[in-house]
């Protein structure tokens, strides 16, 4: 099976990225290349388990690898306190130890939880990054962010913690909903957004060819986690420019919160809303231009993808509590707003000090 393999090369702690069609087949193989005689307990959820946990489980037993599964229910609402403790404890009743592994076989949901409980688990155990969804594949399953949401906002409890391993099947997309491939997506273009004009335009002409799954979706994928690697690498825990992947969080952050973590407004769903504020946003304080800015937001809604706040449906926080929430937000420095701010499409920049009447102003005349 022809595969890409990306380093993520953490002084120590290196691991690989490997993406193709197919490899989900190949899970214990590499599993016990890695670390012969582990057990594994695997983390997944309803939909997941449907449709790819025999193929993940029969890879394992293949290869002589004992497994078993804890599965959760779908969506962000299982990013919560309650069903991590749930999934500590039931880690803690298969008895896997620190020679063991924990495989997170989902989306970016599973990914976090399961991270976040393979980092406190006996204080650390390893972890396989087996992501599902295009935005688990392009982002969540790389890079060791691991963690819950709170009442105050989200992902504001969690851990860095690298997986050993991230396997992305791009086969397993094809049974994704057209929705969740969409919300992924705004991750995709983000890479473009942040550093990647070049990224940029190609999606622009070959966006439909990485939805239909031909070899363009492998190559996408490739590009995203290249980027995200070397970000990575060189900045593990954001203390410098790891934030730029941060582009249009802080605001899509707020919304998500705001939104209630539900099914009303995804995750990716969020992100394409707030780097078009961003966008905005910079273009309003003369950073950059217009038609940068039209160019973004044409490219998100011709996916299919929302790109105004008005198109969230239902009642939404006032701006006040939307600062609130902004306020939150772990680029906070004692107090001083941090945003991802642009020149143009790849131009990127961290902006710190960002004055917050200035971004209350802004949300209040938003359409
Ligand atoms: N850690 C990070 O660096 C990072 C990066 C980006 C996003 N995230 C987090 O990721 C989460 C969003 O992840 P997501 O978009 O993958 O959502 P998700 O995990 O909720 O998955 C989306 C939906 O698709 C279903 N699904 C998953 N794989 C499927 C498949 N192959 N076929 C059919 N259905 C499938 C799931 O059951 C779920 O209903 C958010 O919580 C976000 O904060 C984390
Ligand atoms: O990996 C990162 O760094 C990112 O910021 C990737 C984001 O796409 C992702 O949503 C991340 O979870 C956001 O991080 P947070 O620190 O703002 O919670
Ligand atoms: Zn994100």
């Amino acid at each position: 099976m022809s595969a890409t393999t990306v380093r993520v090369d953490l002084a120590g702690r290196p691991y690989d990225i490997v993406i193709g069609r197919g490899l989900l087949a190949e899970l214990g193989l590499r599993i016990a290349a890695l670390r012969p005689g582990a057990n594994t307990v695997i983390v997944t959820d309803e939909n997941v388990a449907a449709r790819h946990l025999d193929t993940a489980k029969a890879s394992l037993a293949g290869a002589g690898i004992t497994s078993s599964e804890i599965i959760i229910a779908p969506g962000e609402k299982s990013k919560s306190i309650d069903v991590f403790a749930s999934v500590c404890d039931q880690i803690l009743a298969t008895r896997i130890g620190r020679n063991d592994l924990v495989i997170a076989l989902g989306g970016g949901v599973v990914g976090d939880l399961a991270g976040f409980a393979a980092a406190a688990v006996r204080r650390g155990l390893d972890y396989v990054q087996v992501p599902t969804t295009l935005l688990a594949q392009v982002d969540s399953s790389v890079g060791g962010k691991t963690g819950i949401n709170s009442q105050y906002g989200k992902n504001l409890i969690g851990a860095f913690h690298q997986p050993i391993l991230v396997l992305a099947d791009t086969a397993v997309l094809d049974t994704l909903p057209e929705r969740e491939f969409q919300a992924g997506y705004a991750e995709v273009a983000k890479y473009g957004l942040i550093d990647d004009a070049k990224f940029f335009n190609w999606l622009e002409a070959n966006w439909r060819h990485v939805f239909d799954g031909g070899p363009e979706r492998e190559e996408a994928v490739a590009i995203c986690c290249r980027a995200k690697a070397a970000i990575v690498a060189r900045d593990e825990k954001e203390t410098g420019d790891r934030a730029l992947l941060n582009l249009g969080h802080t605001f899509g952050h707020a919304l998500e919160a705001g939104a209630g973590f539900s099914s009303r407004l995804l995750h990716g769903e969020a992100v394409a809303i707030g780097m078009v504020q961003a966008f905005d946003y910079s273009v309003e304080q003369g950073l950059a231009n217009g038609q940068d800015a039209e160019r973004v937001r044409r490219h998100l809604k011709s996916v299919g993808l929302r790109t105004r706040p008005s198109e969230i449906e239902g009642d939404m926080p006032d701006v006040d509590e939307l600062m609130a929430l902004i306020a939150q937000d772990k680029k906070v420095q004692r107090g001083k707003l941090t945003f991802i701010l642009t020149r143009g499409i790849g131009e990127s920049f961290i902006a710190k000090d960002v004055d917050p009447a200035k971004v209350h102003a802004f949300l209040s005349q938003q359409g």
